[in-house]
């Protein structure tokens, strides 16, 4: 039997609820107050103050750096195909003629596309106030259908839609937002300087049919959009613009050959990216239009990327590149004081683990488990609780692993739970040992058949020469063992 099970007996406890103020200074300042976080260490048996918490995880920002064996990463970049003006006027008329689509289809799932993409990169918890501008026509459209399902995803829209459109579907459409008291504002209510009352702002003015310089009012609005930019220098949060399909005022094919127009923050391409795309520098450049049938793609010979699972939405075009050393999130949690916390950690580790559980977390089970061989030299990995009480904390393993070859040698371990969206930490370190086989043989034999085959054929931690071997050894005791 190779999948045993391993009890850590544990020694201690820590509890870590994370609110640290935004930036971790390295002495204890006034700023920490006791509520910014509490640590609790049962082998101790007494909490640590906050701030010598807080400062301990500051110094060890400053005092590690490893230097991991990183492998050579290609860049994936996969072709892409960029459309004529005249090529995306085509496919329009293609989708709605001979293809038997409706126009009103197709926004719906072009808006939905776009409030995808918004909600992919910018979360309505930092990104709430969002101003969609909408212009004259389908591209407006779009605008006025992305800011309802971003209102139903939790972001507070506000639209500015000058020239309205007297047709059904865009008074449908006007109708629908106004249901849900999305505001609509004059060109003349909206503040000079937008960068104040908006996070987002979903510029849908112009689509692939813009043609000329633009006319006012949207001369005017573009440039309130272009002048964000130099406040971006002044202000440490500005809006980030999105657009739908066009950054608007860019000509379609040569983009923004004047320079000076808006440089947005985010692109959503529809159906398949214009010419004026290859000109876009900004980070994030998404595709959406989860509706292309093989005869289109075909005949305009497009090259475009599949969609991941359900998604409405696919990034195009490189990850952006992310200043690391200025990733942060501000921790918002309630206090945890000593008073609150169960005196047995088992019973406060119940406690979180079924909140946990109830916040609907996925694998709230998974804990990092850490081991070291006799040369103290220490491995990670993830591995799945199966149970705990006041004896330890159980999980599975196999003894063959280098994780389990490291607890032969050094039985001792530590395990790591991080429950992310509660801002929640526990650490358990303590001794290892191995439960009795009948309990690992009972577990075994509860386990679905595909996982307790998967664990024969699985010589954890060793190089596998070929995915067949391991499919064939699989296929293999399948068989063998068909009569359960
Ligand atoms: N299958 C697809 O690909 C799908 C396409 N979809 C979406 O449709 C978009 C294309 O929509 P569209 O054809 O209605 O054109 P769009 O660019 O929104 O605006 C035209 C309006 O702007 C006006 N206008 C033009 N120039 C101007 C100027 N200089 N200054 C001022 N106004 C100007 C023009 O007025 P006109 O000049 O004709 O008087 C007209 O009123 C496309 O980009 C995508 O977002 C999705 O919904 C679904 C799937
Ligand atoms: C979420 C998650 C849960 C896992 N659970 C287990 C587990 O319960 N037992 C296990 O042996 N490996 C589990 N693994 C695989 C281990 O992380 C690891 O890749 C494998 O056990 C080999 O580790 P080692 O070479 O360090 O011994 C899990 C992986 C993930 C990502
Ligand atoms: C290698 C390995 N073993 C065991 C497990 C846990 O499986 P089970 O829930 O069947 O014990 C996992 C879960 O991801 C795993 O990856
Ligand atoms: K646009």
């Amino acid at each position: 039997m190779r999948n045993v099970m391993r009890r850590v007996r544990t020694m201690t406890f820590t509890f870590l609820l994370q609110s640290p103020p935004p930036s971790l200074p390295i002495s204890p300042s006034p700023q920490f107050s006791l509520s910014s976080s509490a640590l609790l260490s049962t082998t101790a048996q007494r909490f640590l103050a906050p701030s010598q918490g807080s400062l301990l995880r500051s110094a060890s920002i400053r005092a590690f750096c490893t230097k991991p064996i990183i492998p050579n990463m290609e860049d994936s970049g996969s072709p892409l195909s960029y459309l004529t003006q005249r090529e995306a006027a085509e496919i329009d008329e293609t989708l709605m003629g001979p293809l038997g689509f409706s126009v009103d289809q197709l926004m719906e799932l072009a808006g939905l596309s776009v409030a995808a993409s918004v909600s992919e990169v910018y979360k309505p918890e930092e990104y709430r106030r969002v101003l969609a501008i909408c212009g004259p026509g389908n591209n407006g459209g779009d605008g006025l259908v992305a800011a309802r399902h971003l209102h139903h995803f939790g972001y507070k829209p506000s639209i500015c839609y000058p020239k309205r459109t007297a047709k059904s579907l865009y008074t449908g459409l006007v109708t629908q937002l106004e249901s849900l008291s999305v505001p609509f504002v004059s060109v003349d209510d909206l503040p000079e300087d937008l960068s104040k009352d908006f996070d987002v702002i979903i510029d849908a003015m112009f689509g692939f049919s813009f043609h000329g310089a633009p006319r006012p009012p949207f001369d005017d609005l573009i440039r309130r959009l272009v002048s964000l930019q130099t406040y971006e220098q002044t202000l440490q949060k500005h809006p980030v613009i999105v657009s739908v399909d066009i950054p608007s005022g860019w000509n379609v094919e040569e983009g923004d050959h004047e320079g000076g127009g808006i440089k947005p923050d985010m692109l959503v391409s529809l159906t398949a990216p214009k010419l004026c795309a290859k000109r876009f520098c900004g980070p994030h450049h998404f595709l959406g239009g989860r509706f292309v049938p093989p005869s289109v793609a075909e005949k305009y010979k497009l090259e475009l990327p599949s969609y991941p699972g359900t998604s409405m939405c696919v990034r195009i075009g490189k990850p952006p590149k992310v200043d690391i050393s200025a990733m942060r999130v501000n921790y918002v949690s309630p206090e945890l004081l000593e008073e609150q916390v169960e005196t047995d950690p088992t019973v406060q580790f119940r406690k979180w683990f079924d909140e946990a559980v109830a916040s609907g977390l996925r694998e709230t089970n998974a804990m990092a488990l850490c081991t070291a061989n006799k040369d103290k030299k220490p491995s990670s990995r993830m591995v799945l609780l199966k149970g705990f009480d006041e004896n330890g904390f159980v999980w599975f393993t196999n003894y063959e692993s280098k994780k389990g070859s490291e607890l032969s040698e050094n039985p001792c371990a530590a395990l790591l739970f991080y429950w992310e969206s509660l801002n929640r930490q526990v650490r358990i370190e303590g001794p290892v040992e191995r439960i009795p086989e009948s309990e690992s043989e009972n577990y075994y034999h509860s386990r679905p058949r595909g996982s307790q085959i998967g664990a024969i054929v699985s010589k954890q931690s060793s190089v596998v020469p070929g995915r067949h071997i391991l499919y064939d050894e699989y296929e293999e005791l399948t068989k063998k063992y068909s009569d359960g």
